[in-house]
C-alpha cells in the first residue's frame, strides 16, 4: 500500500531547467530521459505528443510523469493506457516505460497514451501458473537492486535466481543485504553471497542505522528497481534512499520472514541526488523467463565449459570435461552446479519464446505510430512552449 501523493512530484532537477523556452522533455532528464530518446521522439513531438514516464499502471490507467511545457517542472498526470494495450502481456505498458502522450485539451479532458517507446531493458518474470506468459515488473531499468534480508540465513538458490532474472533484464544487478543492524556476522554472509553472484557487487546496508547507504547511493544508475521477497525491507530502503516516507511500511514477523504484502503497486520515486527508484511488490518466487541471463549469473561455469574438450559438451560424462573436473576437485561446488542445472531445466520449456521477436515487434509498432504521427495526428493546440 502506498501513501505517496502521486499528484505532486517535485522536480529534483536544477532550476536552470525551468527557464522559459526549454524543450518540453528537458525536465525529464532527472527521470532518465536522454538525447537518444529525444531524437527518437522528434516526429511525435512535432505531432503535438509529449513524452512522459509511467510511474504507476493499473487497469487501463496510469500515472505519467511529464515536464511542464513552459517551466520544465515535473508533474504527474492521469492517462488512459488502453490504446497501447496488447494481447502479449509482456508488451503491456508498465512502470518505467517511456510513452508518447496526447495531452488533455478542451476536447479530451483525460490524457491518452498513444505509444510506448521501445524498451532499453525490462525485468520480466514468468507469469503465474502453467502459461508461458511473462510478467513485466519494470522497464528501462539501469540497476536492479536485489534486496535480501539478513534477518534470516539467505537462501543462496533464491539469490542466484534473482541475479539471473536481473542479468536477463539487460540491467546491472546489485545485491543489497538489508537489516545489517540485526546481525554480527554480516561480512561472512556477504562473502557467501558474493561467491554465488560473480560480477555483482554485494553490499550490506541498514535502513535503521544508515550503514552502507552512501555506498549504495553511489552505485545507483539513473533508474534503479528494487526486487526481492516480501518483507526483505524494500519499502523501508526506498524511504531511506528517498529521504522521506514515500512508502507505507507495515510490521512483519521477522522470525518466519513471511512479512505481509505491503506493497501492492509499483511506484517510481524520484531520488534527491537525481534518478528514480522503482519499488516492486514482494515476490514469493520468481520463475525465469529467458536463458541468456543464466550464463551471466553462472559465468564461472560458462568459462569452464569453454575449456571442455568437446564444444557441445553436456558436462555429464564426456572425457576432458572441465566442468566435471572442477566438480571433482571441489573448485566448483555441487550446490552451485545443481542450481545452474535446475534453472536451466526451468528455462528450457520457454525456449521457443523469442525476446528478440517481441523487441522487434515493439520497434515496428513504434515506427508505425511515428509514421502516422507525421501525417495524421494533428498538433496539439494547447499552450505548448516553442521548441528550440
Ligand atoms: N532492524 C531493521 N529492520 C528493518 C530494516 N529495514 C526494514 N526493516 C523491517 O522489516 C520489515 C519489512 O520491511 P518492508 O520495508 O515493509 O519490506 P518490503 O520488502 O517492502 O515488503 P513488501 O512490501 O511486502 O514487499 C518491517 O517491519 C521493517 O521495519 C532495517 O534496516 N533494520
Ligand atoms: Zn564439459
Amino acid at each position: 500500500m502506498l501513501n505517496a501523493s502521486v499528484s505532486s512530484v517535485s522536480s529534483p532537477s536544477s532550476p536552470s531547467s525551468e527557464v522559459l523556452g526549454t524543450p518540453p522533455s528537458a525536465g525529464l532528464s532527472s527521470y532518465g530521459w536522454t538525447a537518444e530518446l529525444d531524437e527518437l521522439f522528434a516526429p511525435l513531438a512535432e505531432a503535438g505528443l509529449v513524452p512522459g514516464r509511467l510511474a504507476r499502471v493499473d487497469r487501463g490507467q496510469a500515472d505519467v510523469v511529464v515536464a511542464d511545457p513552459l517551466t520544465g517542472r515535473l508533474r504527474t498526470v492521469r492517462a488512459d493506457t488502453r490504446p497501447v494495450g496488447s494481447a502479449e502481456t509482456v508488451e503491456n505498458p508498465c512502470t518505467g516505460d517511456w510513452v508518447a502522450l496526447e495531452p488533455t485539451g478542451a476536447e479530451a479532458p483525460v490524457a491518452t497514451v498513444r505509444a510506448l517507446l521501445p524498451r532499453a531493458t525490462a525485468i520480466i518474470r514468468k507469469g503465474a501458473g502453467k502459461r508461458s506468459d511473462g510478467q513485466v515488473l519494470a522497464a528501462n531499468v539501469d540497476t536492479v537492486l536485489i534486496a535480501v534480508s539478513l534477518a534470516v540465513d539467505p537462501d543462496l538458490g533464491r539469490v542466484e535466481r534473482f541475479v539471473a532474472l536481473a542479468w536477463e533484464s539487460g540491467a546491472q544487478p546489485l545485491v543489497v543485504l538489508t537489516k545489517g543492524d540485526l546481525v554480527d556476522d554480516a561480512e561472512f554472509v556477504r562473502e557467501d553471497v558474493e561467491r554465488v553472484a560473480p560480477g555483482v557487487t554485494v553490499l550490506v546496508v541498514s535502513a535503521e542505522t544508515g550503514e552502507g547507504l552512501d555506498v549504495l547511493r553511489a552505485c545507483l544508475g539513473a533508474t534503479s528497481a528494487l526486487v526481492g521477497q516480501s518483507g526483505a525491507g524494500k519499502s523501508t530502503l526506498t524511504n531511506a534512499l528517498a529521504g522521506t516516507d514515500v512508502m507505507v511500511v507495515q510490521g512483519t514477523r521477522d522470525s518466519d520472514e513471511k512479512g505481509r504484502h505491503t506493497t501492492t503497486t509499483r511506484e517510481m520515486i524520484p531520488l534527491p541526488q537525481g534518478g528514480v527508484l522503482i519499488d516492486t511488490p514482494g515476490l514469493r518466487g520468481v520463475g525465469l523467463y529467458g536463458g541468456e541471463g543464466l550464463d551471466q549469473a553462472f559465468s564461472e561455469i560458462a568459462e569452464l565449459a569453454e575449456q571442455c574438450r568437446f564444444h557441445d559438451c553436456t558436462h555429464q560424462a564426456e572425457p576432458g570435461c572441465a566442468v566435471l573436473a572442477a566438480l571433482a576437485d571441489g573448485t566448483l561446488p555441487e550446490r552451485r552446479m545443481d542450481s545452474y542445472r535446475k534453472l536451466q531445466r526451468e528455462n528450457e520449456w520457454i525456449a521457443s519464446r523469442a525476446d528478440a521477436r517481441l523487441a522487434a515487434e515493439r520497434v515496428r509498432a513504434w515506427k508505425a505510430v511515428s509514421k502516422s504521427a507525421r501525417g495524421n495526428i494533428r498538433p496539439w493546440s494547447g499552450s505548448r512552449a516553442p521548441r528550440n
